[in-house]
């Protein structure tokens, strides 16, 4: 039976677990039996008029879309002009493709290939891990330009050298699968028929969507040229009476058609029969179901959507229940996303000064679960809101590292929890174990490893806390998977006054062994875990990479690379190697902040441990950002004062790269100013931020945080100080810029000048020329012998020269007062006030 690793939380509630491109992610869910959604929930929007030449048809629907994408990211679409005939002839394809026998259909079995191109049996893949396999069967295929009608003007295989290069290299078309399907006459016809049809309305599609983010409706034209476009046919086998061993009617929720996920790219548009199974999960952890409408596809938002709208739209989390009917069922999607080759941020119009942008920019063909978003996105998602278990969580990390054997390291926290008696909290009782006067640091130096702890650490709660009566006694020294490399450094190092002189190497964490004693085997408490499992509520949230985040007895700190999470007596400082990050400025951290700390450089010497902690980072991100600015006000002015000299290609090219700099540099201290802000916002998160209170049992009423306030103030008023230094170097820089390019366009209109008046001299030149060849050819025209014939024609000529010259340097004088119509807004004003006068005066 597959493996279910969903917890019981509170009645009629679970956790679910997801893999987004985000990471992992967790969201409660009910238990309850899926309900039919109401129009408002997934709305029909009529797209007849998407094509209308009036902007304000096209609006509509825009205007329509919007709330849908923002609110459920689901919507129906109707009349939407892709023919009736194209869909039945694609669905009868797909049935008959799918009666083929087994052998022929795996000769292009999907996981032969390289790509997501050909055929998938029935439980071949598993959209999530937590429930069954899928007992869908499919065929998929990928883009290719051949197929595309926005390249019907080529001949057919496309050469290569007709498509662009930096596309080329992401093409996951493998065109031999198609002979696979020859065995059904007309399959490869009707399935590209369906499929152009479906790339048109993507494509129509994507110029509404972008209405409804408040852009130009063309905006995303550029980026859809050779798009991440594929199809699938699913073919939902009924599955009879019996599923995994269990009747029909007692099937189980995690007996999936297709599991839970949410689709990677931007969009999915689906067609589906009149069966009925797919399902979505609304904001409140509900299953509502996507009922089949007749004549209409299901649209529904994907992650790199969701990311390019900084979480405006949502890529909302779906699944299809096992299909009970006496039929098969057919679904039809087309997954549609942009070039792989385009590197795409957060739109312009999502983001605000409040709202700055949550992700990088990221080219779209990257693997989306690369290694530095899911150690950040993991670190991130998996939060427990005011239950204590993030900190019970964050505090094990060390733990995991260390021990670099996953399955045990729970286990002396329950133990230890269990000897002191079942009245505490988690966090407390992890706080127990914890040494209090440490600094610790985990450096993740082994990428596959620190994968490994982060996914387990985010599944720990789910899958080893529930209660499980078939437990079993593990003890220390037995390796559970082969995952522990002792020849490699130990990923923990701890640090406390007597280590410092030999920091350098890496340390035992010798409080592990204070918690386990004898090396005893470790048992799992069971009771305590149910508590534990029944006390927490996971939330899949993603929140600003920028954080200060305050829960029940810790304060965690996420300010640029230095991850910190403080307690009442002690702080765990947590380093991840990212492309944002290097080991040396992780240890320079750390001593500083020890050193710090130990010194009590705080302005506020009275203020407890967490604040003097807060404090100290606060001032270490600041002088960071202030030494950051420096180090880049330096090359800026210099290429300022350089530019001011002469202008040539290299200084253009430092002035571009400081411009960037300086830009990605602003936005840095803003998230952190942000994070300050939202903290100040807070009142009864500044007023927790008082732990030593809280645990000494004098928790603060909401409004008393005076101290706190100031302090926040303090570093949000110094971080506005360097957004605003940088805004002054932005603009200098700015103005430069603008300023050579000024002088460019005055050095290309002189070029462009000395070559007219070339040309005038050179065409005066002609007329007299002519005129004096005239003259001069050998035939007899009665001038030769003309007694000032040879004057008339040189004056003539010399007339000609001049006259033509004159009119060429007048007629260019006229197009010189239009061409020097001013560019910049300054002499643009001047300008029209000069006209003005004119007018007047005339
Ligand atoms: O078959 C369906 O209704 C949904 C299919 C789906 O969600 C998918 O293929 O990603
Ligand atoms: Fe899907």
């Amino acid at each position: 039976m597959p493996s279910q690793t969903t917890t019981t939380t509170k009645a009629g509630r679970k956790i679910l677990k997801l893999d987004s491109s985000n990471g992992q992610a967790y969201r409660e869910i009910s238990t309850a039996a899926p309900r039919a959604a109401s129009a408002e929930e997934i709305p029909v929007i009529d797209i007849s008029k998407i094509t209308s030449p009036k902007l304000e048809d096209r609006m509509s629907i825009a205007l329509q879309i919007k709330p849908a994408a923002e609110d459920s990211g689901f919507f129906y679409i109707k009349n939407h002009g892709v023919e009736e005939q194209t869909i039945s002839n694609a669905k009868a394809a797909a049935v008959k493709f799918m009666a083929e026998p087994m052998e022929v259909k795996q000769k292009i079995a999907r996981n032969k290939q390289k790509y997501w191109n050909g055929y998938c049996g029935p439980e071949g893949s598993q959209a999530n891990k937590t429930e069954s396999r899928d007992y869908k069967e499919g065929f998929g295929w990928q883009y290719s330009p051949d197929f595309d009608p926005l390249y019907d003007y080529l001949p057919k295989p496309i050469p290569l050298s007709s498509i662009p290069a930096d596309t080329r290299e992401f093409s996951r078309a493998e065109h031999h699968i198609w002979d696979g399907t020859l065995t059904v006459p007309g399959f490869k016809e009707d399935a590209i028929t369906y499929y152009r049809s479906m790339l048109n309305l993507a494509r129509h599609l994507t110029k509404v969507f972008a209405l409804a983010l408040d852009l130009k409706e063309d905006y995303f034209d550029a980026l859809t040229t050779y798009p991440g476009a594929d199809l699938a046919f699913n073919y939902y086998n009924p599955v009879g009476p019996e599923v995994g061993g269990v009747s029909g009617d007692e099937v189980m929720s995690h007996e999936v058609g297709l599991g839970s996920h949410t689709d990677l790219q931007c969009f999915t548009i689906l067609w589906q029969d009149m069966i009925g199974g797919l399902l979505i999960l609304n904001r409140i952890g509900e299953w509502i179901k996507a009922t089949p409408i007749e004549g209409t596809f299901v649209v529904n938002i994907g992650d790199f959507l969701m990311r390019m709208t900084n979480d405006k739209w949502l890529s909302t989390v779906h699944r299809v229940e096992v299909n009970r009917s006496a039929e098969p069922r057919i679904s039809m999607p087309l997954f549609f996303g942009f070039n792989f080759n385009e590197v795409i941020g957060v739109l312009p119009s999502c983001v605000s000064e409040e709202n700055p942008a949550k992700y990088e920019p990221l080219r779209v063909g990257d693997e989306p679960r690369s290694f530095t978003n899911v150690i950040h996105n993991s670190f991130k998602s998996c939060r427990v809101d005011h239950s204590g278990c993030d900190e019970v969580i964050i505090a094990l990390l060390p733990r995991l590292c260390q021990r670099d054997n996953l399955s045990l390291l729970h286990e002396p926290i329950i133990m230890h929890a269990s000897s002191q008696g079942e009245s505490e909290s988690p966090a407390d009782q992890c706080r127990e174990i914890e040494d209090p006067s440490t600094v610790v640091t985990m450096s993740m130096d082994d990428k596959g490893k620190a994968q490994t702890i982060l996914d387990n650490l985010c599944g720990i709660f789910n899958e080893r806390l529930s209660p499980d009566p078939d437990t079993k006694p593990i003890g220390r020294d037995q390796p559970q998977d082969g995952a522990s490399s002792p020849e490699k450094l130990p990923l923990l190092q701890k640090l406390d006054s007597s280590e410092q002189s030999t920091a350098s190497e890496p340390q035992k964490d010798s409080s592990l062994e204070s918690d386990t004693p004898e090396n005893k085997p470790f048992t799992v408490d069971s009771s305590l875990a149910a508590r534990l499992s029944t006390d927490r509520k996971l939330q899949c949230t993603s929140f600003d990479a920028e954080a200060i985040l305050v829960r029940r007895s810790t304060i965690l700190v996420n300010l640029l690379q230095h991850r910190a999470l403080i307690t009442h007596d002690n702080v765990l400082t947590l380093h991840v190697d990212g492309p944002y990050t290097n080991a040396n400025h992780d240890s320079a951290f750390r001593h500083g902040l020890q050193g710090k700390l130990d010194a009590g450089i705080s302005q506020h010497e009275n203020l407890p441990y967490e604040l003097r902690a807060l404090e100290t980072i606060l001032i270490m991100v600041i002088s960071e950002l202030d030494t950051e600015y420096q180090e880049l006000k330096k090359p800026a002015d210099h290429v300022l004062e350089e530019l001011g000299r002469d202008v040539d290609l290299e200084k253009l090219k430092k002035l571009l790269d400081v411009s960037k700099q300086v830009s990605a540099f602003r936005q840095k201290v803003k998230l952190v100013r942000s994070a300050l802000h939202t903290l100040l916002d807070a009142d009864d998160d500044m007023a927790a931020m008082y732990l030593s209170e809280k645990a000494a049992g004098k928790p603060r009423a909401e409004a008393d945080h005076e101290e706190v306030e100031m302090l926040l103030e303090n570093y949000y008023d110094a971080s506005g100080e360097i957004v605003e230094r940088s805004d002054k170097l932005l603009s200098d820089v700015e103005y430069t810029h603008d300023s050579v390019r000024s002088i460019l366009d005055s050095h290309r209109n002189s070029i462009m000048m000395l070559e007219v008046h070339f040309s005038v001299a050179m065409l005066g030149m002609a007329t007299g020329t002519y005129v004096a060849g005239l003259y001069g050819m050998n035939l007899i025209n009665g001038l030769e012998d003309a007694e000032h014939g040879f004057s008339f024609i040189t004056s003539c000529s010399t007339m000609g020269i001049l006259g033509v010259g004159l009119w060429g340097l007048l007629k260019l004088r006229r197009i010189k007062r239009i061409y020097n119509f001013p560019r910049t807004q300054h002499s643009r004003e001047r300008v029209k006030r000069a006209a003005a006068t004119d007018a007047v005066e005339s």
